[in-house]
């Protein structure tokens, strides 16, 4: 008898509520797990109607249009009593929902799993929408499937089917159980459980979003729980952006004893890729039994009495040692991308899924030679290489068919640089006081990158509007500099930039028409989050967009992103947009080359700072004596009377400009200190921003410190 069975897991770029393209998704799927002669196939959380549908899981239309999908993927099964298929749902049970897998086996229901804790911390609010199932593991109710689901299969008698924690147990022996997404990341995570029960196969079919450096901590909980207790553990995410901020990367993967054996793409444009492993049995049974703790815990669960058994399933691969195709796979070497590449890529991905599934033809974007509109056209670039390479490859039909969508019928693209011509259009938006340097900068960039670059000079508008408002005031506002006051200087310098964005949008609906071209361009945004948690932008200028793909990257490592991608792309140009001193060039200059007003001068703090103030306020959950006492160690060289004065400057700031995070451009959500108000961060934007109570007490600890005191 061979213990060797071959299971497989698929990362699907399924997309929320496209239950045609999800359909399309899985049968493919199936069918490349099929032909793998595989015995299992698991699939992401919700696969069916896609993990973002947020508050249309409320609607009974997601829960039916599942099993009217459900229904159209059983016959993919029929006839195949080895094969197991395992996807995702909302199901109502008793008048509560629950995130459900359901497991199918050759056209029949063989259990349904509720999932056991939800995920609700950061992005997610599966408690919204999902109960959680607090029954035991072999605890089973009989659910009555939906009539309407019944009557679509046709010449099937089953009526109902197990629902609860169940262990599966083939007729030759192989027991299987799955976990969804969070369980794994919970503190007594259900594999425990089953490992302790003597499952050999886990899987998880989860719904997890890119955040950098999250990959590692995916693996170390797979890793960790395989290597304590044994077992082959399969998982499986999902792919893309389906609609909302988030970007899931995909990463699904097959681990052995510890061992990975199977490791998908992180950042990857194929919309279905399955995995298969031919994993030993033998050796995970072996594995647990010479380890004497395992066996003296596993000793002491007994049983669930209530098992489903599959007993028309035979698991494991027929006893030919000499057939090389049985052969257990060996592991992998694990691959991770650098923090300057997650920077990179996973917006690239989100971005090239938003295009082609948002109808647009390109995006605009207004580059000012700054880093960081300089930031997010490398992101475009970048797809555009992702793109092109997958094209080349010539196996991705999906991607042929969208790339013909987005550029028109009969457009030629032979490189990355030719498809940035015809997807990424930038301006330079100058006015008397821009500088000549980005003006070049912005230009090189542009002719380096491909893309398709105009410059304008908007001194025009700029006193067009100024004019029109001194007509109706009989005012005329003036730079500090030519006496003005400051109040006057600040309007003078929001004027500029809020006719950019007027022009921005002018430009991404008529830029197709002038080039002859159909459609029209998303606009991109380049605020990062350090801008946004110090207020240093103009509401509803350059800052409004449709998109942003660094609004939630720190100054500090997008600059690192830019110098990974000057070495990667061979894009000199970046390395010196990164050395030039930030600068908003709103004010005049007089005649000099490089503008001398400084972000870091003008916010009263460095974007280094703003970096530890971010992390600190939302990573670290830290008001401002918290943060205070806190900086005191970061910071030692400071006294503490600055430490103080720091932290009150930067929660003024914060406070009275957190109102602009209301209405900020959806961007890709990357790190955990991203302050998205929308989703994400949470929190009042009407502060008192005098914060007296907190200031007084900053100022008691500071002085006690200056005494000695403490
Ligand atoms: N509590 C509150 N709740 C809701 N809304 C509130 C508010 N307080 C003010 N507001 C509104 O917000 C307005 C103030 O916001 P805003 O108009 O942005 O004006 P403001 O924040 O005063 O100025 C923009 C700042 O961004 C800087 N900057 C730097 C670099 C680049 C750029 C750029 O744009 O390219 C800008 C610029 O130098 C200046 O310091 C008020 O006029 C009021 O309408
Ligand atoms: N001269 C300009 N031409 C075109 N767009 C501009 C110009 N100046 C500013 N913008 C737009 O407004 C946005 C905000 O400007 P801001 O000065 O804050 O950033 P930046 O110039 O991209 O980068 P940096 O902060 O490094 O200078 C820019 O990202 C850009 O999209
Ligand atoms: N969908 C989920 O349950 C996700 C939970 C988990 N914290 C993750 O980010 O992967």
């Amino acid at each position: 008898m061979s213990y060797t069975t071959k299971v497989s897991t698929c990362s699907l770029n399924q997309h929320a509520l496209a239950f045609s393209l999800n359909l399309a998704n899985l049968k493919a799927a199936v069918d490349a797990a099929k032909a793998d002669n595989s015995k299992y196939l698991l699939t992401p959380e919700l696969s069916l109607c896609g993990y973002g549908c947020e508050d249309h899981f409320l609607e009974p239309d997601t829960e039916s249009h599942c099993w009217e999908i459900l229904a159209e993927l059983l016959p993919s099964t029929l006839n195949c009593p080895n094969f197991l298929l395992d996807v995702g749902m909302p199901i109502v049970f008793n008048g509560s929902r629950f995130n459900c897998r359901v497991l199918v086996c050759d056209g029949r229901i063989v259990g349904i799993r509720p999932k056991t804790v939800m995920a609700d911390d950061g992005n997610y609010r599966e408690g919204r929408w999902f109960t959680p199932w607090c029954r035991g593991v072999g605890e089973l109710e009989e659910y009555l499937l939906p009539k309407a689901f019944i009557d679509s299969v046709p010449g099937s008698s089953q009526r109902t089917a197990p629902f609860g924690l169940m262990v599966f147990r083939t007729s030759d022996g192989l027991k299987l159980s799955v976990e969804t997404c969070e369980e794994l990341w919970s503190p007594e995570s259900p594999n425990i459980e089953l490992s302790l029960l003597g499952v050999e196969v886990i899987a998880n079919g989860s719904g997890s979003h890119h955040e950098l450096r999250k990959l590692h901590r995916r693996l170390e909980l797979i890793i960790e729980a395989t290597k304590k207790n044994g077992g082959v553990y399969l998982y499986s995410n999902q792919r893309g952006c389906d609609g909302s901020r988030v970007y899931y990367d995909g990463s699904s993967m097959i681990v052995c004893n510890g061992q990975v054996l199977r490791q998908g793409v992180q950042f990857g444009l194929k919309d279905v890729e399955v995995l298969t492993a031919t994993v030993d049995v033998e050796g995970v049974r072996s594995y647990r039994a010479c380890r004497p703790s395992f066996r003296m815990q596993s000793a002491s669960h007994s049983c669930p009495r209530e098992q489903v058994n599959l007993e028309s399933m035979r698991a494991f691969l027929p006893a030919a040692s000499a057939r090389r195709d049985l052969k257990p796979t060996d592991p992998v070497e694990l691959t991770f991308s650098t923090p300057e590449q997650e920077c990179l890529l996973g917006p690239a991905c989100w971005l090239w899924d938003y295009l082609r599934r948002s109808g647009g033809s390109g995006f605009f974007l207004p580059l000012s030679g700054g880093a960081d509109s300089a930031s997010t056209a490398t992101i475009v670039f970048a797809m555009c290489k992702l793109v092109m390479k997958e094209f080349l490859a010539g196996d991705n039909e999906q991607l042929r068919r969208d790339v013909v969508k987005v550029v028109g019928e009969g457009a030629v693209v032979r490189t990355a640089e030719e498809l940035c011509n015809l997807i990424l259009h930038t301006t330079y938006m100058g006015t008397s006081n821009s500088s000549q340097q980005t003006l070049r900068r912005a230009g090189v960039l542009a002719s380096h990158i491909g893309c398709y670059h105009l410059s304008a000079n908007i001194d025009a508008m700029v006193s067009s509007v100024v004019g029109v408002f001194t007509t109706i005031t009989n005012c005329r506002p003036s730079f500090e500099s030519a006496g003005g006051t400051s109040v006057e200087d600040l309007a003078l310098q929001n004027i500029q930039a809020r006719l950019r964005m007027v022009l921005a949008y002018m430009m991404a609906q008529l830029l197709p028409w002038c080039r002859k071209r159909k459609g029209f361009l998303l606009v991109l945004g380049s605020g990062n989050v350090d801008e946004c948690l110090r207020g240093y932008l103009t509401k509803y200028d350059c800052s409004s967009a449709d998109l942003n793909p660094i609004g939630s990257i720190s100054k500090v490592d997008l600059k690192n992103m830019l110098k990974f991608a000057a070495v990667e792309y061979n894009l000199a140009i970046l390395a010196e947009i990164v050395a030039a001193p930030p600068t908003a060039e709103l004010r005049p200059n007089g005649a000099k080359e490089e503008h001398t007003q400084s972000d870091e001068a003008d916010m009263g703090m460095s974007y280094e700072e703003l970096g530890v103030f971010g992390r600190l306020r939302k990573i670290s959950r830290c008001g401002p004596v918290s943060m205070y006492r806190k900086l005191l160690h970061i910071w030692p060289e400071l006294t503490a009377q600055q430490v103080a004065d720091k932290v009150k400057r930067f929660f003024f700031y914060y406070s009275i400009n957190r109102h602009k995070m209301t209405t900020i451009t959806p961007s890709y959500h990357a790190e955990a200190y991203s302050p998205d108000d929308n989703r994400f961060d949470q929190r009042p934007f009407l502060y008192d921003a005098r914060w007296s109570w907190q200031n007084k007490v900053m100022d008691t600890l500071a002085s006690e410190d200056q005494q000695g005191l403490c």
